[in-house]
């Protein structure tokens, strides 16, 4: 499978929708914002405000003023508001210096190399060595691998004649490291860095720069250079013509194959080819947040769950019966099999990993679980997922018995894909043994880095009070855009009006 993304136009990339291209440049200044949600308003002179040189030219950040406020938090806290939930909070975070995983085109000339992101528009490629938004270690690892490409001689890729050697950099930068104190980890991050190669695999001519920048690297940023940043080098074989960034064949070449990061109460893995966070302290912030919502001793179904990072956290940190996590691309898996050979001794929980579309017989992974967790790409879920959502979350005999039926039907089909999807394909049985429920989900959480498709998916749901709204919270995932992620509690079910409080005079009864 082609792990697909276009490079280099801003925002949450995932493999099945390609970022949008367009930058709504907002150079306004900053705005009052009435919503309960927002912070107060602040001064220009006090706003922090992006100030990166490249801003007039690079597609990466759409807004300079008011980082902390993106221009979308006024709606956001309206539409929140007028859906029975007034206390939407917003979580601003690290405004600087907050993106621990960038992919990056590698155009121009062995002497004068371009590392960055597409001109608005264009495949233009904007220099972007002192990145506002960067982890510091990335531009670090940017200028060391620009010297080592002139010194080389590599000849970075032309698009026009497909000719070239190196196409695009992924720089994804790990915290992980217990040497240090906490405090000090984050600004000791280390680069692990994938050279996406315009060969067919390591036999092919030319292979020998390959190996020749990856010892540069290694020998000028590794642990035996003056300033230990680079973690370790990996490298994408990719020759199609297309601008999908990655292609099939990925290989480790120096450093610790592995990659760990610690968030959300547990240490996970995540391979290069697997989706991640760009931001990672305020996915933590996510997730901190998103354990309260699920009971203790839950059963809980992940789905669009990557290499199950918010699966493992809640089962860690809330003691779930079982969590089910189910996602589409095949190369997380390898990822959640090492992160589950961390989880703590005392762990007893069945947690399980499949490789599914979650579009295809939706209605079957909800079954037995309290709550289910939703983090689709940014085009939002899949029509049948919400089909199948309404029917378990419309209530009453009739809405029970459309349930039944269509997981009978399903079952009925035994379509072979779909029974082998729903092995999973990698499992960890807990120590106690769990009676099995034939229960469905009363809890709805909704992670979304797309706030349009959001709305609409919020309102199919709300529309036929098969869910209502609970709680809803803003995080700061992109500063510097449009984009924030949002967090949403849904209950099973209508709203149920709060009991008015008695008075204590009694009615008058008609004579
Ligand atoms: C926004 S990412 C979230 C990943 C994960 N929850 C995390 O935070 O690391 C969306 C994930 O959905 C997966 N995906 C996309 N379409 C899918 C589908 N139809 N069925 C299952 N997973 C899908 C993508 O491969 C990607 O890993």
């Amino acid at each position: 499978m082609t792990v697909a993304a276009r490079v280099a136009v801003r925002g949450r990339p995932s493999s099945s929708a390609p970022p949008s291209i367009s930058r709504q440049v907002s150079r306004a200044p900053p705005s009052s914002l009435s919503s309960s949600a927002a912070p107060p308003a602040t001064s220009k002179s006090t706003a922090p405000a992006l100030q990166c040189e490249h801003f007039q030219s690079c597609s990466g950040c759409t807004h300079e003023w008011d980082l902390d406020r993106p221009l979308v938090l006024k709606e956001a806290g309206k539409f929140f508001e007028d859906r029975g939930v007034p206390d939407f909070t917003f979580d601003s975070g690290r405004l600087w210096e907050w993106r621990c995983r960038a992919k990056l085109a590698v155009r121009g000339t062995a002497e004068s190399p371009l590392i960055g992101l597409y001109e608005e528009g264009t495949h233009n490629v904007v220099d972007i060595p002192h990145c506002r938004a960067h982890h510091p270690s990335i531009n670090s690892a940017v200028e060391l691998l620009k010297k080592g490409i002139s010194v080389l001689n590599i000849q970075p890729y032309n698009e026009d004649q497909g000719t070239g050697e190196l196409r695009y950099v992924q720089m994804t930068v790990t915290t992980f490291n217990t040497s240090i104190p906490a405090a000090e980890r984050y600004k000791y991050g280390k680069v692990q860095v994938t050279l996406v190669w315009n060969s067919r695999n390591e036999q092919s001519p030319g292979s020998e720069k390959l190996k020749a920048l990856s010892d540069f690297l290694w020998r000028n940023g590794g642990p035996g250079s003056a300033v230990h940043l680079i973690h370790s080098v990996w490298t994408n074989f990719q020759t199609s013509s297309s601008n999908v960034i990655f292609g099939n064949r990925w290989r480790h070449l120096l450093g610790e194959g592995d990659f760990w990061e610690h968030i959300g109460g547990i240490d996970f893995s995540l391979a290069p080819s697997s989706f991640g966070q760009a931001n990672t302290q305020a996915f933590n912030s996510l997730l901190r947040k998103l354990q309260k919502y699920v009971p203790y001793g839950a059963s809980v179904v992940d789905m669009y769950a990557g290499a199950g990072v918010i699966g493992l956290s809640v089962a860690a940190t809330r003691k779930c019966r079982f969590v089910k996590c189910v996602e589409i691309n095949k190369e997380s898996k390898v990822s959640f099999e090492k992160s589950i050979s961390r989880l703590p001794k005392t762990f007893d929980c069945n947690i399980s990993w499949h490789q599914a579309d979650a579009s295809v017989d939706s209605i079957h992974w909800l079954e037995g679980a309290d709550v289910v967790i939703v983090d689709p790409p940014r085009k939002g879920l899949d029509a049948s997922l919400i089909d199948a959502l309404n029917s378990v979350g419309a209530s009453g005999r009739k809405a029970g018995k459309t349930v039944e039926s269509s997981l009978q039907k399903a079952k009925d089909e035994k379509r072979p894909w779909i029974l082998r999807a729903r092995e999973p394909s990698i499992q960890m049985e807990s120590k106690t043994e769990w009676e099995g429920s034939q229960s469905w989900p009363q809890t709805l959480i909704y992670i979304s880095c797309g706030w349009e498709s959001f709305k609409q998916d919020c309102m199919s749901l709300v529309a036929n009070k098969s869910w209502h709204l609970e709680k809803a919270h803003g995080f700061n995932f992109f500063p510097g855009t449009q984009s924030i992620e949002v967090l949403a509690v849904f209950k099973r079910g209508p709203r149920i009006a709060p009991k008015k409080k008695k008075t204590g005079k009694k009615k008058k009864t008609a004579k």
